[in-house]
């Protein structure tokens, strides 16, 4: 049946033209710099298109991406990044997600490095788009880079958190689809830029009672 268009073939273009999209804009806004950050969509038959091990988000070619099947198989495209266990982690237990985004941004691995009241609460409650977008945020220990224990600790917390930190390392974000994952993982960042600079300040976060009347109103996963 080679040579025949499907809507299924439209549909896997436009995923790869949105990671490299994505991916470029992150990089040229210093959100992930080098060869690192990896991003991961799942496709129609199942499967992932995932971001090659060792390139660039500043220089991605659409048709090099690493082409997965549904039982995880490289049919096509360069390798694929070493944390395939933690994008699979997400891929496999949360419902709905359809992209998942791990970057090196800056303010957020700093944040990962001071102390922290609840690891399973990372963000501190500043603004209520956060909130929404992410809901808790849990800070993971620090893993080796490629660990598959990384997978296991995100397999533990059973679907019920769209994002994690890696302490030292870098945040990952999940959600339906590469947009939403990526203006997700920016609202994490600037969270954890604001934190950073109201430091010691005495500046007012929302109060338990803002951050219900958000949790409530956009339904955000927060208890649990
Ligand atoms: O920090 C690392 O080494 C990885 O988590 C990373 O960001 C890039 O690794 P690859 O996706 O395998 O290039
Ligand atoms: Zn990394």
């Amino acid at each position: 049946m080679s040579g025949i268009v499907t809507s299924d073939t439209h549909a896997e273009n436009r995923q790869r033209e949105d990671i490299c999209f994505w991916a470029g804009s992150l990089f040229a806004r210093g959100l992930t710099g080098g060869a690192s950050g990896n991003i991961s969509a799942r496709t129609a038959d199942g499967g992932l298109l995932v971001t090659p091990t060792g390139s660039s988000f500043g220089r991605l070619d659409p048709a090099r991406l690493s082409r997965l099947d549904a039982a995880g198989a490289l049919v096509s495209g360069d390798r694929p990044t070493k944390e395939m266990p933690l994008h699979s982690a997400f891929h496999d237990t949360r419902a709905g997600v359809g992209a998942v985004v791990h970057l090196h941004s800056t303010h957020a691995v700093a944040l990962s490095m001071l102390p922290v009241d609840d690891p399973d609460d990372f963000l501190p409650p500043l603004t209520p788009y956060a909130l929404m977008r992410l809901g808790k945020v849990r800070l993971l220990p620090f893993f080796v880079p490629g660990d598959a224990g990384m997978g296991e600790a995100v397999r533990g917390l059973g679907g019920k958190r769209s994002a994690v930190m890696l302490a030292n390392h870098g945040p990952v974000v999940a959600s339906k689809d590469i947009e939403a994952a990526v203006f997700a993982m920016e609202e994490l960042e600037e969270t954890a830029k604001l934190a950073l600079l109201l430091r010691g300040t005495g500046a007012l976060g929302l109060d338990a009672g803002q951050v219900r009347a958000v949790v409530d109103k956009f339904d955000v996963e927060w208890d649990g």
